[in-house]
């Protein structure tokens, strides 16, 4: 996608320095910054603190550090420690144990393949998201009004997004689309990288409280949900940015269609519901605090609470099925009843 109209993947192998790359989400929107990681470690730190961060880029990112590892040593005891570490990162994005699994596979076989593994998840990744894109164009109508929660743009994939990604390609086919950018409390994953996406593509959007979606719904402002998973179940449960299961009630409550996009890596079809998903717990700290330029365009972290008070930072919440319209995939559009067919 484009960023001062210069394309850019999210995550990326460079052959030069022969490290990962990937632009630092943790700065963004203020600052555009590309960062580059030797070893598997660097890299897997990269997701723990959200420098990379949604579910396909967590995959492709994590696939890229298992290949790192294989590339230090062929001891499958040391590989089996790094694997153990990439994937205590994160606990709810399933792309990120799809991709473990693979290259470790991979280069389990030949060493030399793990690379090989690894750039054919984030091609297949983008790919993916490509394919959602013209799925789900089918569903937008011309001056079509999306709301959206959390960033499931293309900055939570290697390219294109998936939330977001029918809404550029509506854009790119001439359709006006416009978008209620959910603030996405408590770390504004909506308000500063959405937002910041949708801006750089000139998509027209604003951004709205979290607690606002219902008074456009009421007013019969919003045609459609959108969100993006990061684990869809066998009975089509989905686990996604907390806030997610509210936009959803919300939207069966006014008659909205509700759409989850995602590609066929977010499903788990081994754990039968979204009760037995692990939900991350993070920091109090994005809840109490919030960082941003000061008017010296210096960035400063500053406390929103009352000084001494403890927070609770669930980061994400189980949508059940039966609030879905459908799954917007890489395979087309799937209702939650047709699932079983592709298990
Ligand atoms: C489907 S990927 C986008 C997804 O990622 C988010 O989580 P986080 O920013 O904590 O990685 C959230 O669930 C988004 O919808």
């Amino acid at each position: 996608m484009l960023i001062e109209n210069q394309h850019y993947r999210t995550v990326w192998y460079d052959d030069t320095t022969r490290q990962v790359a990937m632009i630092n989400q943790n700065k963004l929107p203020f600052v555009f910054e590309l960062v580059y990681f030797k070893t598997y470690q660097e890299t897997a730190e990269a997701i723990r603190d959200m420098t990379v961060r949604g579910a396909g880029a967590i995959g492709a990112t994590a696939g890229f550090a298992m290949a790192q590892a294989f590339d230090t040593t062929g001891d499958l005891v040391k590989i089996q420690e790094a694997r153990a570490y990439i994937e205590a990162t994160r606990p709810t994005a399933v792309n990120l144990f799809y991709a473990t699994e693979k290259v470790f596979n991979a280069g389990k076989e030949h060493r030399n393949s793990a690379m090989v593994a690894a750039q054919q998840i984030a091609d297949e990744d983008a790919e993916g998201c490509r394919l959602i894109g013209e799925y789900g164009n089918t569903l937008i109508k011309p001056s079509g009004r999306i709301l959206t929660h959390c960033n499931a743009g293309w900055l939570a994939f290697v390219d294109y997004g998936s939330a977001l990604s029918p809404v550029y390609a509506a854009h790119n086919a001439g359709k006006q689309p416009f978008v209620y950018v959910d603030e996405t409390r408590p770390r504004g994953q909506g308000a500063r990288l959405t937002a910041y996406e949708l801006e750089q593509n000139k998509v027209d959007h604003r951004i709205i409280a979290d607690n606002a979606a219902a008074y456009y719904m009421a007013k019969g402002a919003i045609d459609m949900v959108i969100t993006g998973a990061d684990r869809i179940t066998a009975n089509g449960d989905v686990a996604n940015k907390i806030g997610t299961l509210e936009k959803a009630i919300l939207a069966k409550e006014f008659g909205i269609p509700f759409y989850v996009a995602a590609p066929f890596s977010t499903f788990d079809f081994n754990t039968p519901s979204g009760d037995m998903i692990v939900i991350e717990e993070r920091s109090d700290e994005e809840l109490l605090y919030h960082e941003g330029p000061d008017e010296h365009n210096i960035i400063r972290k500053i406390r929103m609470a009352a000084p001494g008070s403890a927070g609770l930072n669930p980061a994400f919440d189980v949508t059940p099925h039966r609030y879905i319209t459908g799954f917007i995939t890489n395979r087309g559009i799937i209702r939650p009843d047709e699932l079983k067919g592709y298990q």
